[in-house]
């Protein structure tokens, strides 16, 4: 049965008027598309009228300070903030006030995302995005990421392609010996990987590794010889 939501309800507290806000959290892997699909939906509240924000963690210096960009290049203007908490002052209370939609990059790296969503959606009336990894390099669960789901409307897991066979990755393999859980990096220090090739590179360590890297190495090849991919993919791999 389709149902009616009201864009205001009524302060169950006091009888006021409070605007009704949501929460929509996209995650996955490294590469999967998180961050073109919140830079998406962002620009469609925008388009739609929709007062907008961006907000990622200035932990990430991969690119501009002041933009989120995604692997392919896509970028969109955003606030690079240490915590989620100091948003509203920096922006001034009018304008927090005015807007209706925010969305939030790279949220493994934020402590506060649970109190900031909470007060979002629920208090303020805002519709916050919430895009970020759901585990790390171990596949454990990263900062709050997972903690914001029982606050959500909507939850999308999202997966890239395996670097090293082509089928669905839903896990980041981190290519180099680094072990501390935060460590900013690109394809030049992870890759997403599917089940098969997570546990095999994982289980059997560097030598696995090395043996992935070479594996990587042809796949440069093949994108300037598909016929070379066929052969690869037909012949399965490590
Ligand atoms: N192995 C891969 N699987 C899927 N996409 C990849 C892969 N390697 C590079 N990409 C590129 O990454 C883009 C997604 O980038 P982005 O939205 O920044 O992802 P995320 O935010 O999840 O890391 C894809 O559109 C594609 O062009
Ligand atoms: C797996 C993993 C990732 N990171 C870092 C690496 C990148 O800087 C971001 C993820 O960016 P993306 O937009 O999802 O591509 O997180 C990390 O610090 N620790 C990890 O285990």
């Amino acid at each position: 049965m389709a149902s009616f939501k009201p864009s205001i309800m009524l302060n169950p507290i006091d009888g006021s008027h409070c605007a009704s806000g949501e929460v929509h959290v996209i995650i996955g892997p490294m590469f999967a598309g998180k961050t073109t699909a919140l830079l998406r939906r962002i620009r469609s509240e925008g388009n739609n009228g929709r007062s907008v924000a961006m907000i990622k963690s200035s932990k990430d210096t991969r690119y501009a300070i002041d933009s989120v960009e995604t692997h392919d290049g896509i970028k969109f203007p955003c606030w690079a903030l240490p915590d989620l908490t100091s948003f509203r002052s920096k922006l001034g209370d009018d304008a927090y006030e005015k807007l209706d939609v925010i969305g939030i990059d790279e949220a493994q790296f934020f402590e506060d995302l649970y109190d900031f969503c909470c007060k979002a959606a629920d208090h303020d009336g805002k519709t916050v995005i919430v895009a970020g990894l759901d585990g790390d390099y171990l596949r454990r669960s990263f900062g709050s990421v997972l903690d914001v789901i029982p606050l959500a409307e909507t939850v999308t897991k999202l997966s890239a392609r395996c670097e090293l066979c082509g089928k669905r990755a839903f896990f980041t393999l981190r290519k180099t010996g680094e072990k501390q859980t935060e460590l900013i990096g690109g394809a030049d220090v992870y890759m997403p990987v599917c089940r098969q090739h997570y546990v095999n590179v994982n289980v059997n360590g560097q030598v696995v590794i090395e043996a992935a890297r070479s594996v990587l190495e042809s796949h440069k090849i093949q994108r300037t010889n598909p016929s070379l991919r066929q052969i690869q993919l037909f012949n399965g791999c490590i």
